[in-house]
C-alpha cells in the first residue's frame, strides 16, 4: 500500500497567492485527492496533523482581512448563491434554509438569509446538541432570540427543530474536488452523512487547496461558492 505523504506547509495552497496569479484562476489546478480505500493509521495521523497546519494559516490569514474586503466578499457570495437557488430553488416559499452564525471572520451571509426570509423561506441555524454527534437545526429568522451554545457559538433560544433542504456549510478550506475543511470536529461530515440536504460550501477563494486529502469520512459538497462564483457544483 502506497503511503500517502501530506505535503509540507503551504507547497499546496492552490490558488497562487504566494506565486502571485489571480485568485479566481485556481480552476487550472488538477486535484490531486488519493484512493480512500488506502487509508491506513499512520496516514490518517499524518492527514489530521497536516489539517490543524492548514487550518491554522487560513484562519490567520481570513482573520487579516479588512472589514470591508470581508464585507465585499459576503455581498459576492451572496450574489453566487442567488445564481444557484434560482436554479436549485426558485421558490423558496416554506423551503427550510440553514445558514450559520458568523464566527472567526466567517463571511456573514445573515442578510442573504434575511432577503431569503422576505421571500417567504424558513430559515434554520446550526447546533452542536452533543459533542461528537451530528448538529440539529433550529428554527430562526433575524432578530430572533439567542443563547450561547458549544464553543460559545449563538444559537436560537427556540429548541426546536427542522429538517432543512439547503445547508450553507461555512469553508476554512476547500479543494475543487468539492471537499470541505472545517474547524475539525467532524460536525458537518456527521451531518451530511446522516441527511441529504443541498450542502453548499461557503467561504474565501483564497482558502482553496490543491486538495484537503479526503478521508472515508469525508462528505463532498453539493457546491462550493466564493466571492468568484461557483466553483464546485456535483453531477446531481
Ligand atoms: N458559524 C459556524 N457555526 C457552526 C459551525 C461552523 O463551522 N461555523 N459548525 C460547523 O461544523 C458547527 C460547530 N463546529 C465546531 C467544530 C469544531 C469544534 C471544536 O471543538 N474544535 C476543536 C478541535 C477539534 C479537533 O481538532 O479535534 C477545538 O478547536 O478545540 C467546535 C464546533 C456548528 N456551528
Ligand atoms: N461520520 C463520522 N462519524 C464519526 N466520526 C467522524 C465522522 N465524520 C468525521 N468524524 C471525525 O471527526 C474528525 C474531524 O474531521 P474533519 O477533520 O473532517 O473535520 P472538519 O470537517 O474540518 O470539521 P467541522 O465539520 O466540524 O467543521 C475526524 O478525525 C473523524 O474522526
Amino acid at each position: 500500500m502506497t503511503r500517502m505523504q501530506p505535503p509540507t506547509a503551504g507547497s499546496d495552497r492552490a490558488d497562487g497567492e504566494q506565486g502571485g496569479s489571480p485568485p479566481c484562476q485556481a480552476e487550472r489546478i488538477a486535484p490531486d485527492y488519493f484512493d480512500p480505500l488506502a487509508v491506513d493509521a499512520g496516514q490518517a495521523r499524518d492527514v489530521a496533523r497536516w489539517r490543524r497546519a492548514r487550518r491554522e494559516e487560513l484562519l490567520a490569514s481570513r482573520a487579516g482581512l479588512s472589514i470591508a474586503a470581508r464585507q465585499a466578499i459576503a455581498a459576492a457570495i451572496a450574489r453566487g448563491l442567488d445564481a444557484l437557488l434560482a436554479a436549485h430553488l426558485p421558490d423558496p416559499r416554506g423551503r427550510v434554509v440553514a445558514g450559520y452564525w458568523p464566527i472567526r471572520s466567517e463571511p456573514d451571509l445573515r442578510p442573504w438569509l434575511a432577503r431569503l426570509h422576505d421571500r417567504g423561506a424558513l430559515l434554520a441555524l446550526p447546533e452542536v446538541e452533543r459533542p461528537a454527534n451530528p448538529l440539529v437545526f433550529r428554527p430562526w429568522h433575524p432578530g430572533a432570540a439567542m443563547r450561547r451554545g458549544h464553543w460559545n457559538i449563538p444559537v436560537p433560544a427556540n429548541t426546536e427543530t427542522v429538517e432543512p433542504d439547503v445547508v450553507l456549510a461555512p469553508l476554512v478550506g476547500w479543494d475543487g474536488a468539492g471537499y470541505r475543511l472545517g474547524y475539525g470536529g467532524g460536525y458537518f461530515d456527521r451531518t451530511l452523512a446522516a441527511r441529504q440536504p443541498l450542502a453548499v460550501g461557503v467561504g474565501l477563494q483564497a482558502a482553496r487547496l490543491a486538495t484537503i486529502y479526503p478521508q472515508p469520512h469525508d462528505i463532498r459538497l453539493a457546491a462550493i461558492v466564493t466571492e468568484c462564483g461557483l466553483q464546485y457544483r456535483d453531477r446531481a
